[in-house]
């Protein structure tokens, strides 16, 4: 897991790596420009011309040795400098090496034709120092290269953002942010991304067992963290080994959901699956999902009973359910009588909107995945994304259950209020049935034993990373949900290295 710091640590963070390692505090600045520097130059040739809009603390620091390095590639760079109340050393010193080197101006005042001839705008105005919002120069600046026309980048972070709090006033607008060590807690957010754009981090060697000290409720999934989760096959296995799933979906008119769920389950390994589906479903089930047993509801429609429950290891529901009073009745009766967890997505989690006493009877360590506007029919509005988190992390709490918000960086939220960002998947997946997709993913697993936790790390990843690998064959535009099952195995091997066998 990739640990996301707030500003405090990140500084704290900093002044431990300088002492210990020990590295001279301009010399870690050297190593973060240089790492910049990697970056750009893989991506950017020497026809760009460059302007590099510099504050006057380390963020500004970074700029100016940003400007030097790429002077020394013969990159053709200009820097500005907004002078704020006062100006760190390092920013002193990387003034001083830049000096009969590159042209520095001074921003005194701004024209609106200033950026206008860049290709590419560097913002090192601030980055993690950020304390409140940038008022008059700064924010006119801002407001300028927001308005250029050049490939915009941030070192660190877009000036005006902050890490781990709610932003006000002018942000600038990357089309790229090179973020140091780690993503800030605000890059995942939705409100944010017009700001970072696409975003990635860069090693700067900062200290990595300070790191694992620290205290924090915010992880970023990496493919190792699923390779850890995920048990390899043993010879004797048999197919009770993996459990026996029970998935009750579809209705008239939505049995798709319920086949495109089913599937997933197999596909994810479970070892046997038994689906309730309404009787209009039998032929559409059995002739399109042979391994999957039938159990059929008495109405023609929809669901409104449950089967016998002793021999299920978990139950999924949800998908193409619909809300008919019948349903309603027939999942109270579910979660009254399974005392194991339950995967709850869709119509499951639409009834449990509308009839809130039923939160009372989820099993704990069920799983919950909401997209965001079944959350809000849940916990209500929120005013910023960081409500949001705290309504998340609130609910995981209150049910004992984990909570899934699904979207782009997927939020996992455990019941002991640890939050897992997921770093796969793609906007190809915005596209009916991918969530149903993911339903199926989370009951296999769930069935094999995965803890909850456990489980919703993985299937969102791997869910994500199918979604990845479907997009690179198929393209984002023609992404289907079906796709997504298709992928699968592909994306079990990538991360279980099957494929070097
Ligand atoms: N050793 C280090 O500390 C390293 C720092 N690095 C860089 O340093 C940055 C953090 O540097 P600083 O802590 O100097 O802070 P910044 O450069 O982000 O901000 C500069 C100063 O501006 C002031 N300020 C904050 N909000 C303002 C506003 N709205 N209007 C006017 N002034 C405002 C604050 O006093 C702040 O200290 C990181 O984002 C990163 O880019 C990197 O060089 C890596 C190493
Ligand atoms: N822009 C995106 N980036 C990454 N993943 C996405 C994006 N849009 C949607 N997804 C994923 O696709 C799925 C959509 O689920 P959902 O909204 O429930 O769809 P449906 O109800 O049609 O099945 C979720 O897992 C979500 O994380
Ligand atoms: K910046």
């Amino acid at each position: 897991m990739i640990r996301i710091l707030s500003s405090q640590q990140i500084k704290a963070l900093d002044a431990y790596t300088i002492q210990h390692e020990p590295i001279a505090s301009i010399d870690l600045m050297e190593r973060a420009c240089r790492a910049f520097v990697n970056w750009f130059t893989e991506r950017f040739d020497g026809r760009n011309t460059i302007a590099i809009v510099c504050g006057t603390g380390n963020n500004g620091g970074d700029g100016l040795g940003i400007a030097r390095m790429l002077q020394e590639w013969s990159y053709s760079v200009k820097v500005f400098v907004i002078r704020g109340s006062s100006e760190t050393e390092d920013f002193k010193v990387n003034l001083e090496r830049l000096r009969g080197k590159v042209e520095v101006v001074e921003i005194t005042s701004l024209d609106e034709t200033i950026f206008s001839e860049y290709d590419v705008l560097i913002d090192a105005i601030f980055g993690s120092g950020l304390t409140r919002p940038p008022e008059g120069l700064f924010a006119q600046a801002i407001h300028l290269m927001n308005k250029s026309v050049a490939v915009r980048i941030a070192v660190d972070i877009p000036s005006g953002l902050l890490a781990d709090k709610v932003s006000k006033g002018e942000i600038f607008k990357a089309d790229f942010t090179v973020t140091f060590q780690m993503p800030k807690l605000a890059f995942l957010f939705p409100s944010n991304h017009s700001f970072t754009g696409t975003w990635c981090t860069v090693d700067i060697g900062l200290n990595k067992s300070f790191i694992k000290e620290q205290q924090t409720s915010y992880y970023y999934i990496a493919a190792k963290d699923i390779r850890k989760i995920l048990k390899p096959r043993s010879k004797f296995d048999h197919k009770g080994t993996y459990g026996h799933a029970l998935l009750m979906a579809g209705s008239y008119g939505k049995m798709g959901a319920a086949l495109l769920s089913g599937r997933a389950v197999l596909r994810a390994g479970v070892g046997l699956l038994t689906m309730h589906v309404p009787e209009c479903g039998y032929v559409i089930l059995q002739s399109s999902i042979p391994e999957a047993m039938a159990s059929i509801d008495e109405h023609i429609h929809f669901i409104t009973a449950i089967p016998e429950l002793d021999k299920y290891t978990v139950v999924g529901t949800g998908p193409g359910l619909g809300q008919d009073k019948l349903t309603v009745k027939a999942f109270r009766k579910l979660l009254e009588d399974f005392r194991k967890p339950v995967v709850l997505d869709a119509d499951a989690l639409n009834i449990l909107s509308d009839n809130r006493e039923l939160l009372l009877l989820i099993p704990a360590g069920s799983i919950l995945t909401p997209h965001p506007k079944e959350f809000e029919r849940l916990v209500g509005k929120w005013s910023d994304d960081f409500e949001r988190l705290d309504k998340q992390k609130s609910l995981a709490k209150q049910l004992k259950s984990v909570v899934v918000l699904k979207g782009a960086n997927t939020s996992i939220a455990s019941p002991e209020g640890a939050v897992y960002f997921n770093s796969t998947g793609n906007p190809g997946m915005a596209t009916g049935g991918t969530g149903d997709v993911l339903t199926g993913i989370l009951t296999g697993l769930l069935a094999q034993g995965y803890s909850s936790l456990d489980t919703a790390i993985a299937g969102v990843y791997l869910h994500g990373l199918s979604g990845d690998i479907a997009a690179r064959e198929r393209s984002m535009v023609s992404l289907i949900a079906s796709d997504i099952i298709e992928f699968l195995p592909a994306a079990f091997k990538k991360i279980m290295h099957e494929q070097k066998v």
